[in-house]
């Protein structure tokens, strides 16, 4: 088992009653200090595997270690370390923000009651809530209820966040607001490690990735690894499509395709890009933009797998 590791898991299965194989041995590690994202379509297993982590649901078969501890076994000692968002906040609506925390907090027995109201406001605080904390929590907008239930989830100081969907439902905004806050945790130090379904989320906040399909790992490692494990592809802007298919092509650009004034192809593995653009110029062709383009996490998961990234649902 590796040391810096906040979560690790080994051959993780879940199969549910009715014969669902939702996840299928998984492993899985989350060094300390990431933000992890863990990444996935709809029903590819991140919600069962987030709530074996959280000891929540018994695994089929394998193990899970969660702050070096055995899941579901060390469940009462890890718990209280670790602050997670999973499926929604139960809040009471007819409770003001400030009163669910008071609630969260009186359930906690581990929490001083002493030290209650300066934590309170501390969370309050930490999560933009604190002019707001007197409203009925009914009355907040779905992103103030995902930002109670982070405030929830940071009474105490914790070494893990486990967020599920943390931005599901939100508006733009909202998800900004989310995702600045994931950022600022992790400056504090905090692993964060959160389910999204969503790729352009997982590329601007996280620093490793894994993702998953059907229940299946299918890579892990950072975010710069894994977009660097596809290569982009050279893309020329020109109105003169035709004669730079041709030009490069006599230089072995292979996988062209046109779009409007813009044609791309293979990156060639060697040769010069200045001499193919010389080229291409001596040719009389009229480069407007020249360059390999930037390869995203969306192109990387379309290598991966072999199709696009499905977000239905
Ligand atoms: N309690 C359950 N009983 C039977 N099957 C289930 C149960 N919960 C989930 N599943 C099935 O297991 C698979 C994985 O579901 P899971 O919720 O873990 O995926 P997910 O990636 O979290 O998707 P979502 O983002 O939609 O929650 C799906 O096919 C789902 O239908």
């Amino acid at each position: 088992m590796d040391a810096t590791a906040v979560i690790e898991t080994a051959g993780l299965t879940k199969r549910y009653r009715g014969g669902q194989l939702a996840v299928d041995g998984l492993d899985l590690v989350v060094p300390r200090g990431s933000v992890f994202g863990f990444l996935g379509p709809n029903g590819s297993g991140k919600t069962t595997t987030i709530r074996m982590l959280m000891g929540l649901i018994e695994p089929t078969s394998g193990v899970a270690r969660v702050l070096g501890e055995p899941m579901p076994r060390a469940v009462g000692r890890v718990l209280p370390r670790v602050g997670a968002l999973i499926e929604g906040p139960a809040l009471y609506g007819f409770l003001s923000g400030h009163d669910n925390l008071v609630r969260f907090d009186a359930a906690d027995p581990t929490a001083d009651p002493r030290t209650r109201a300066a934590r309170i406001g501390a969370a309050l605080e930490r999560v933009g809530l604190t002019a707001a904390a007197g409203k009925k929590a009914r009355a907040y907008s779905l992103g103030m209820k995902q930002r109670l239930g982070l405030a929830a989830a940071l009474l105490r100081p914790r070494e893990l966040l486990v967020l599920d969907e943390p931005t599901n439902g939100l508006d733009p905004q909202g998800m900004r607001e989310i995702r600045a806050l994931v950022r600022e945790l992790a400056e504090d130090g905090t692993t964060v490690f959160l389910s999204s379904h969503l790729l352009d989320e997982i590329e601007q906040v996280c620093t490793h990735v894994a993702v998953m399909a059907q229940g299946r790992l299918l890579t892990q490692g950072t975010v710069r690894e894994l977009a660097a494990s596809v290569t982009g592809r050279l893309a020329v802007g020109t109105p003169d499509t035709a004669e730079a298919v041709r030009v490069l092509k006599e230089h072995g650009v292979n996988d062209l395709t046109v779009r409007g004034e813009r044609v791309t192809g293979e990156l060639p593995g060697t040769g010069d890009l200045a001499e193919l653009n010389a080229a291409l110029v001596r040719a009389g062709v009229r480069v407007r933009a020249f360059g390999a383009e930037r390869v995203s996490l969306e192109d990387a998961f379309v290598a991966l797998t072999g199709e696009g990234f499905d977000v239905a649902g």
